[in-house]
């Protein structure tokens, strides 16, 4: 479990102060995966950092496994550590260290004897799938083959807490996917609780159970992934998935876009749609109820976990009254109607 209270993190001070956590509350239930998405700079690596406090919040409270980091200074700081594992972006493992030696380096740190190590090491190598690589150095190793070093790493302490700081971002899709894949069954068979931060989409929809999205120090936003990627409530959550789904209207109808609608132009409108919407023969119907015509632009359909997520970009083409009962239709059906903007008639 981990508790942040109230956080708050601002480095230097006057008017050279930076507030890269502007009172963040954040609860991880045992035994979830909760990612935390946002923009560069937005202060995801600081709120990742401030869990274990290897940045220490200027405000506010952490709790993890039931104890207040905050509080805690010296050896008994270190002794919570143990309970917390932590993988990066590029690694960190020791270069003059070979697999099996990096992941001892924790057990060895805390004074435990060759056998006891020896007897923790194999099974986490293995675990990871590298028990043929017990001898070699991170050089002579993959991108994702050093990630499961250090994933044995960070487990060798039998941590109850996994923190992720961008794990797979410098991974290539096919790698990314398997490092997540471990990282999944890690969580189902340990029952580690894992936090992550990342910047793709694509991760939060392939692992995460909750996310929470973080702009300017403040989390702005905190959902299940489903109802986030079918509902997001801020404008930065719609750009995040708009961007993942790269459903935007194409340039040149971008060009001709009109605000303002009047008897001479139709809608372009975004529509969004999840659950049982997915499967009702609404367009079809648009024709037949509204005697509105329907010009798909773009469409996809993506599977987000238990739920299908659906949207379009289509022209609605009638009258001024016809279009705006098509819309009125869709909406009453549970559609999102986005209005893009207008184009002329060629008629
Ligand atoms: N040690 C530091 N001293 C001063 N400012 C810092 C420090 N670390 C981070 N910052 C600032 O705090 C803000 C948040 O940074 P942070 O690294 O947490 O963002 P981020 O979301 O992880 O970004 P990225 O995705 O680019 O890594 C940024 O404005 C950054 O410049």
């Amino acid at each position: 479990m981990i508790e942040l209270s109230n956080v708050s993190k601002t480095y230097g001070s006057g008017a050279d102060a930076v507030h890269a956590l502007r009172d963040v509350d954040l609860h991880i239930p045992e035994g979830s995966i909760h990612g935390v998405i946002g923009l560069s700079g937005a202060g995801k690596s600081t709120l990742i950092r401030c869990v274990n406090l290897l940045e220490r919040p200027t405000g506010g409270s952490v709790t993890v496994n039931g104890q207040e980091m905050t509080r805690l200074d010296g050896q008994a700081l270190n002794r919570a550590r143990h309970r917390i594992g932590m993988i990066f972006q590029h690694f960190n493992l020791l270069t003059t260290r070979n697999v099996f030696d990096n992941v001892a380096l924790p057990l060895e740190l805390m004074g435990h004897n060759r056998a006891s190590i020896k007897q923790r090491v194999l099974p986490l190598l293995k675990l990871v799938g590298l028990d043929d690589k017990v001898q070699q150095f991170p050089a002579q190793l993959s991108g994702g083959q050093k990630q499961r070093v250090a994933i044995a790493r960070a487990l060798a302490s039998e941590p109850a807490v996994l923190l992720c700081d961008e794990a797979t971002s410098a991974l290539d899709p096919q790698t990314t996917g398997s490092i997540l894949e471990l990282l999944r069954d890690i969580n189902r068979t340990l029952g580690i609780t894992i936090l992550l931060i990342t910047h793709e989409m694509e991760v939060v929809k392939s692992i995460c159970h909750r996310v929470g999205l973080i702009s300017d120090g403040r989390l702005v936003e905190e959902a299940e992934v489903g109802d986030f990627f079918t509902a997001p409530e801020t404008q930065l959550g719609r750009e995040f998935l708009n961007d993942f789904l790269q459903l935007s209207p194409p340039q040149e109808l971008v060009n001709r876009l009109e605000d303002a609608p009047d008897e001479h132009t139709h809608p372009v409108v975004r529509l969004t749609f999840s659950g049982d919407a997915v499967a009702t023969p609404l367009i079809s119907r648009l024709a037949r109820e509204c005697g509105v015509d329907v010009s798909i632009l773009q469409a996809k359909v993506e599977s987000i976990q238990e739920r299908t997520l659906g949207l379009m970009i289509a022209e609605l083409l009638g009258t001024q009254a016809q279009t705006q009962q098509a819309m009125r239709y869709l909406e009453s059906h549970e559609l999102k109607v986005e209005v893009l903007g207008h184009v002329q008639r060629d008629d």
